[in-house]
């Protein structure tokens, strides 16, 4: 049985196939490749994109979702052997084998804790209902978030045409406050296997994203033929790039510690997506997965300028997502 877990279990053929699927989905919206099917949508986090895109998208699709929300279901224990006597009610064993006999799919979002990256590196939350579910698992964003990654993708194809060789500047943008790196990670599995010269940029090494994520989007990049540029020189990663893609995220040496001591330094506002900046590209399109605090992350010329793909790539979501509950269904 296969699930939506990560991009990198999938082909870029396959990616290529639920774009494609996702463009006859965005041309005939309703269709009934869900019919009389059941999807439960588990949310450990907030949500306005994710929540609604999927209720919609699998309404439209004659399917029917329940929501729960971490405040409205028990808290859960993940790991194996756990001797429940700290605040979860109920282990993931139970939970995901009884919704299992309930719904035909079982969508999470369950961001990391940020208490230990050695564990959270491993997507507990996500690994257990794998173990133990018995329907097809989709990720609404754990350490990665996959469907961002297609809509992205869908809405950088839109307009860009063929991606092959196109120059991505992935940078990392100034939010006070720690952010989960999921969204960088995704973008940067997905620029890479789609072909694209990719420069990632962050503040300084201590940003650096997690070395798997680094590998894997060398390793894709270098079977395009192409390369994986990590920086930390705003002119060098900006020049000539025909998108570029923003995101805020914490430091992974820092996670555990005190939340004052992980706060972004004042300093690093410096990396705001601005004009300045963007003169410096190849008349490049801007994105970002939103939620966005806008002249903090990007300036309002930016995000509201006609190369600014914000509203498009959050559109998509909507359609790769039936894309991929459809692949799912129909295995
Ligand atoms: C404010 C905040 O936590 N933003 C999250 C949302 C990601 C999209 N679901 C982040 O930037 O990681
Ligand atoms: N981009 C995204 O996942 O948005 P939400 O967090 O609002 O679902």
């Amino acid at each position: 049985m296969r699930h939506f877990l990560t991009t990198e279990d999938w082909s870029k053929a396959e990616l290529q196939a639920l774009l494609d699927d996702a463009r006859e989905l965005k041309a005939n919206p309703r269709q009934d490749r869900l019919r009389g099917k059941r999807i439960a949508l588990v949310f450990m986090n907030p949500s306005l994109r994710t929540r609604t895109s999927f209720q919609v998208g699998i309404t439209d699709l004659g399917g029917s979702s329940v929501v729960l929300d971490a405040g409205g279901t028990w808290p859960l224990e993940t790991e194996d052997g756990a001797v429940m006597d700290g605040t979860a009610e109920e282990h993931v064993a139970e939970a995901a084998r009884v919704l299992s006999t309930y719904v035909d799919m079982i969508a999470i979002r369950a961001f990391p804790k940020f208490e230990d990256w050695s564990v959270e590196r491993h997507d507990p939350v996500l690994s257990a209902f794998v173990r133990y579910a018995t329907v097809p698992i989709v990720n609404m964003e754990t350490i990665v978030h996959p469907c961002q990654e297609l809509a992205m993708l869908m809405a950088l194809q839109e307009r860009h045409g063929s991606l092959q060789g196109q120059k991505m500047c992935l940078t990392w943008t100034y939010h006070p406050k720690p952010l989960n790196t999921a969204v960088m990670n995704s973008a940067l599995l997905a620029a890479t296997k789609m072909g694209m010269e990719v420069t990632l940029l962050m503040p300084s090494d201590e940003y650096m994203l997690d070395e798997k994520f680094i590998e894997a989007g060398s390793r894709f990049a270098g079977e395009n033929g192409r390369g994986l540029t990590l920086t930390h020189d705003v002119e060098e990663a900006y020049r000539g790039a025909d998108a570029v893609y923003a995101k805020s995220w914490g430091r992974l040496d820092q996670i555990g510690l005190p939340m004052e001591e992980r706060l972004t330094p004042d300093a690093l506002r410096r990396f705001i997506v601005d004009e300045e900046k963007m003169a410096l590209t190849n008349n490049a399109t801007f994105s970002h997965c939103l939620p966005m605090r806008r002249n903090v992350k990007a300036t309002d010329a930016v995000v509201d300028g006609s190369n600014s793909l914000i509203i498009e790539e959050a559109e998509n979501r909507l359609h790769v997502q039936k894309a991929v509950l459809s692949a799912l269904n129909d295995q």
